[in-house]
């Protein structure tokens, strides 16, 4: 396929003696522990394949161990698939030589660590700069560039402190712009705020939130933390033990989640805040529908709740001029009533 900015195909990343054998072979459908037992190699990865369309935030998330880490890695061979291609813009990763591989990671694609990985010697600015040094810019332009960033995540005023003199949520904003100011293509985030505490984790959320909405960069977030991934997602993939369990929009993973995993991942979702009205629309049938202005099908039932309860006749719904049916009060409540509101 074309015009995708990256695409995953039948991946898998295996752990341990004489790895290569195993995607295809007959073990590789065994769980995960007899896969051990048997072979002593690990499927981190397994037959993973997905793709992320240009300015998309795609979520990767699962419990620990489920194979989240490994499989971002794998994007720009850090960690080196076993099988599987990826392609980035159109461009094989899997068959790249070491100056292309180089090449990739300097310019097109930026990572975010949950360890910040900054230098501790080196004040905020030269490690924002940091990454437009290695790959040879002058100090004039890789200053001006690292200030235009400093500003663009909010440290103006530090560029001139250590590492060691900010807390966890500035080093992980100048983490952030070191990843931004190489200007990538492609961010890719592994877990970054896990280790900060909740506000200043929710604050940074709202950053890349921010960020994204500004500068439109594709990202492919990882973290385990369901409540970041619906915030941040316009796609998540859930994974089980190295395995895709389910790839849908935030809605539809909570509204109409795979199997018992994910309906548990989501079991305390407040669903209101969440599902949008496609979710409960019906058939009109019979029934004398409410005359008042309908509401646009995209609208969350938290949103709607007021209007829909506010009579006892079904309210109709519309996309654009289309009618798609009615909501009922008695929906609206049951799902006001499922989670926390
Ligand atoms: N270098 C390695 N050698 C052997 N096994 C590994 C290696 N790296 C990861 N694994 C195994 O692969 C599986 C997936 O690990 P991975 O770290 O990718 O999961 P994760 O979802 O990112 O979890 P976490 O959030 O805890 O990092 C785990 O069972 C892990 O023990």
């Amino acid at each position: 396929m074309s015009g995708a900015a990256l695409e995953v195909e039948h991946l898998w990343k295996v752990f341990g003696p004489r790895a290569s054998r195993i995607p295809g072979s007959p073990e590789a459908d065994l769980p995960r522990a007899e896969l051990r037992a048997r072979t002593g190699c690990t499927a981190a990865v397994r037959d993973v394949s997905f793709t992320v369309a240009p300015g998309e935030v795609f979520v990767v998330m699962g419990l620990s161990g489920s194979g989240k880490s490994t499989l971002v890695r794998c994007l720009t061979r850090l960690v080196e698939p076993t099988a599987g291609a990826v392609r980035i813009e159109g461009d094989d990763v899997s068959t790249m030589t070491p100056a292309r591989l180089r090449d990739l990671r300097r310019r097109h694609v930026a990572m975010v660590f949950q360890h910040f990985g900054l230098l501790p010697h080196r004040r905020v600015i030269d490690n924002i700069a940091f990454g437009l040094e290695v790959r040879g810019e002058s100090r004039r332009d890789r200053l001006a560039r690292a200030q235009e960033v400093v500003d663009l995540v909010g440290l103006t005023g530090n560029e001139q402190s250590f590492p060691d003199q900010l807390s966890g949520g500035m080093q992980q904003r100048v983490g952030l712009g070191r990843a931004l100011a190489a200007d990538p293509s492609l961010i890719l985030f592994d877990e970054p705020f896990s280790a900060l505490d909740p506000l200043i984790r929710r604050d940074m959320q709202n950053e890349v939130v921010r960020l994204h909405r500004d500068m439109g960069k594709t990202m492919v977030f990882i973290t385990h933390d369901l409540s970041e991934a619906l915030k941040l997602g316009d796609r998540i993939l859930v994974m089980r033990d190295g395995e895709v369990v389910q790839v849908g929009t935030p809605d539809e993973v909570v509204g109409a989640p795979a199997d018992d995993y994910v309906r548990d991942f989501v079991s305390d979702v407040p669903k209101a805040r969440v599902l949008t009205l496609r979710w409960l629309v019906r058939d009109p049938g019979d029934d004398p529908v409410c005359d008042g202005s309908p509401l646009p099908v995209q609208t969350l039932v938290a949103d709607a709740a007021h209007r829909v309860l506010s009579t006892d006749l079904p309210v109709r719904v519309v996309d654009g001029d289309r009618t798609l049916g009615v909501v009922h009060r008695d929906d609206v409540l049951a799902l006001l009533g499922a989670g926390p509101r």
